[in-house]
């Protein structure tokens, strides 16, 4: 299968400042990649590069099977900044309209793009009245407009509430399922672990790692998290057969190694009627984050 998406070895400086070293990353078609990194980690930098809007200085970097910024690029690819800005006196409906005139697109598709993004019911008021979510899905149906294969979303869903991102990454499947590919960056881990195919985090214009949350999982190697409930009147005993935990108000906390899951986990069994329940804890998205940035010095 080509890969919608190819860069390898890209680096890139402004002046003094290395902003990507040695970059290698591929995104398939029908692929949701999520771009992670702190303030500064290049992720920015590495958008501009795919969608032709900057030179990078060495590597290379393959945008649907063309240069970035040529006529097939430009065509199959769609980008949503963060802050998209429209012109407030117009309406949802003129926005995608001048939009779809200005790709030499039928206008007359604006009234489906817009229901795509649930705003079917707001077509014809002015943007000037949108909230952020709807300012957000304006910029998502201009993206939308001729059936990009590569979507480049830069932090889309910041400032949206719980249920517009729903609605947002309900529309992400919908779109990779047709075989879009998606590179979106996001400072929001718990959504994008749940949400995306592959994660790549960034740290200071390095690849430090990237693969299906797993595959992460397993390549930092975190402890698992236990707790364990008692049954009423058992949390001394509990507490005395289990010393390495550590009991609260609610039960006893305690971790083990990934390896040592299944073993700890029959330990407890075996202690029978002391235990109401137990809970298994895996590392979070955040605790791989923190993992893997605080090893690349930050
Ligand atoms: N035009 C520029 N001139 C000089 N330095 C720049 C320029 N643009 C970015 N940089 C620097 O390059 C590095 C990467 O910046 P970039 O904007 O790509 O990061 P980012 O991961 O997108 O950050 P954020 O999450 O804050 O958007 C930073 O050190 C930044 O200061």
């Amino acid at each position: 299968m080509t890969q919608s998406l190819i860069l390898s070895q890209l680096t890139k400086s402004y002046q003094d400042t290395q902003a990507l070293r040695d970059v290698s990353l591929d995104v398939a078609p029908g692929e949701r990649v999520a771009l992670l990194g702190h303030n500064g980690a290049g992720k920015s930098t590495m958008m501009k590069i795919v969608l032709g809007l900057i030179p990078h200085d060495s590597g290379t970097v393959s945008v649907l099977g063309a240069c970035p910024g040529s006529g097939v690029a430009r065509a199959g690819v769609a980008y949503l900044p963060e802050n998209a800005a429209f012109h407030p006196a117009l309406t949802g409906l003129e926005q995608i309209r001048y939009y779809l005139r200005l790709r030499g697109q039928p206008a007359r598709m604006a009234t489906d793009l817009l229901a795509r993004v649930g705003l079917a019911d707001a077509a014809k008021r002015r943007i000037g009245t949108y909230s952020k979510g709807m300012r957000q899905r304006i910029g998502l149906a201009q993206a939308l407009i001729g059936k990009p294969r590569l979507l480049v979303l830069d932090e889309p869903t910041s400032g949206l509430d719980p249920v517009s991102r729903r609605d947002f990454y309900a529309l992400l499947d919908e779109l990779a399922a047709e075989g879009a590919s998606v590179l979106l960056s996001s400072h929001a881990l718990t959504e994008v672990e749940a949400r995306t195919d592959r994660l790549v985090i960034l740290s200071q214009g390095r690849v430090v790692t990237q693969g299906s949350l797993a595959d992460l999982r397993r390549q930092a190697a975190l402890p698992i998290r236990l707790h364990v409930t008692p049954r009423d009147g058992q949390g001394p005993r509990l507490a005395e057969a289990l010393p390495q935990g550590r009991m609260n108000g609610t039960g006893l906390h305690m971790s083990c190694a990934q390896d040592e899951k299944l073993p700890t986990l029959s330990r407890i069994a075996g202690l029978g009627d002391m235990v109401r329940d137990i809970d298994v804890i895996p590392p979070s998205l955040e605790d791989i984050y923190s993992h893997f940035s605080r090893r690349d010095g930050q």
